[in-house]
């Protein structure tokens, strides 16, 4: 069994490099399947989620390889097959994207549900509706979807929630379509953006991305081309609150600051200080952090993915805090974790309240989910006494190299492996 081991070792002092994005780099291997001809990626980080996605490729005939400097490039020309294994597909959430970009390519897909971090109901409906209202057909079976349309047609689709996700599928889907799409109530996020900007790059004829209203005007095929995929605004948030609750320094750098607004926002309410230029944000602990109220929701709002840091964060703040939940009103299953070092966190419906300023106490606690894990990263810094966190294929989801990062900051942190067999083992012995 591997684990985390944290242990404080004052202040976080240093500067970080941003790796790029998780949740772009998932929509944009899939979407570079949308191409008639080779696609270049920058910047994709090394995570499992991607390493699923390499095996997928593996699966269908996409070619894609890492170059010596980094660069992913993908081959879309020999895609032979639309079938994505079931347990691939559930191995991680964005696996979705295949749906959208190969019911595009070749009007048929059959795919497995979506995996992903587990908030208890995690729909995908609003996806399903953008598949059916360009044309196609969906049947569902135990453990995969079939998708399938003669001809996709543009048309108006009315999200009835915000969902990046079902967002960034409708673009895939409808910019080959036939005719224009409009997409009304759709998400506003950094990684919507990204995903057309990379499609309009290719050639693509993507409108009005980053607000609520897009307009796709389908284009008969895309080029080949090259992007550089945004930075993870979400593992650079969370080197921001490790500062903070460290009471240390930490820049984070080759971010966009914009896409960390109230992030940094709620970081200057808490008190903690925070510089920035146009590429780097540094923040600082100053007088202690200041209780306050967190409302996790939709991009530009404060992000349910830096939810589970600031909680961590927060009960460091002596006083009360709220922290709403309005993404996935569950995704609390950090918050027992932080009670066994000593947190004194009520959770009810979708709220957690927060009595903070309690000393942590270091504790065998599991990382349930990717954000989980960082929290409970960050409550191990300051808890007295060794923190160890099991659950560590959750956090190698989506970040490349944790422990390097924050031991480059001065952190306390290893990866080390218990063998749980051969310590039964030696006890059953010695005890004869
Ligand atoms: C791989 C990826 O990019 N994951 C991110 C993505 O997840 P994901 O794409 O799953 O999240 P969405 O933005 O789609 O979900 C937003 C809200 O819409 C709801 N919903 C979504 C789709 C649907 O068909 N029906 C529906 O009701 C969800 O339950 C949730 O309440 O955005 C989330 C919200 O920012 C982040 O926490 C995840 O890190
Ligand atoms: C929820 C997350 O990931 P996923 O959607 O891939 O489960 C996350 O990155 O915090």
């Amino acid at each position: 069994m591997r684990y985390i081991q944290v242990e404080s070792a004052g202040p976080l002092v240093g500067s970080v490099q941003i790796p790029g994005s998780k949740n772009s780099s998932l929509a944009l291997l899939a979407a570079a399947c949308l191409a008639d001809d080779v696609v270049t990626l920058e910047g994709i980080p090394k995570i499992d989620d991607v390493k699923v996605i390499a095996r997928i490729a593996q699966d269908i005939g996409l070619e894609v390889r890492r170059e010596s400097n980094g660069d992913v490039v993908i081959d879309p020309r020999w895609i032979h097959s639309a079938v994505i294994d079931p347990g691939k597909a559930a191995a991680y959430r964005a696996s979705y994207y295949f749906a959208g970009a190969l019911l595009a390519k070749f009007g048929r897909v059959t795919i497995g549900f979506p995996g992903g971090d587990d908030f208890s109901s995690r729909p995908i409906d609003q996806h399903i509706k953008a598949f059916q209202a360009l044309g196609a057909k969906v049947v569902f079976h135990e453990d995969y979807y079939v998708v399938e349309a003669a001809e996709l047609r543009g048309t108006d689709i009315y999200f009835d929630t915000i969902t990046s996700g079902a967002t960034i599928n409708s673009l895939l889907a409808a910019c080959r379509a036939k005719g224009r799409t409009n997409l009304y109530n759709a998400a506003v996020d950094p990684e919507v953006v990204d995903t057309a900007t990379l499609l309009n790059r290719l050639g693509a004829r993507i409108y009005g991305a980053g607000t609520d209203r897009i307009r796709i005007e389908g284009v008969p095929y895309l080029n080949g081309g090259g992007h550089a995929v945004i930075p993870d605004r979400l593992i650079a948030g969370s080197f921001l609150m490790a500062a903070g609750i460290t009471g240390g320094r930490v820049t984070v750098q080759d971010v966009i600051p914009e896409h960390l607004g109230s992030c940094i926002a709620k970081l200057k309410e808490v008190g903690l200080g925070i510089e920035m230029d146009e590429s780097s944000i540094t923040a600082y602990g100053q007088d202690g952090i200041r209780a306050t109220r967190v409302r996790a929701s939709m991009y530009p709002g404060f992000a349910t993915d830096l939810q589970q840091p600031v909680t961590a964060l927060l009960t460091q703040a002596k006083g009360k805090s709220i922290v709403t939940e309005r993404v996935y009103p569950n995704r609390f299953n950090h918050v027992p974790q932080l009670r066994r070092m000593g947190a004194d966190i009520e959770v009810r419906q979708e709220t957690a309240f927060i009595r903070g300023g309690r000393p942590l106490t270091g504790s065998w606690v599991h990382a349930t989910d990717v954000r989980a894990g960082t929290c409970l990263v960050l409550a191990g810094l300051v808890a007295e006494g060794a923190t160890r966190i099991t659950g560590v294929e959750h956090l190698e989801r989506g970040y490349d190299d944790v422990i390097g990062s924050f031991r480059s900051l001065g952190a306390n942190i290893t990866l080390l492996e218990r063998d749980l067999e051969q310590e039964q083992e030696a006890r059953s012995v010695g005890s004869l």
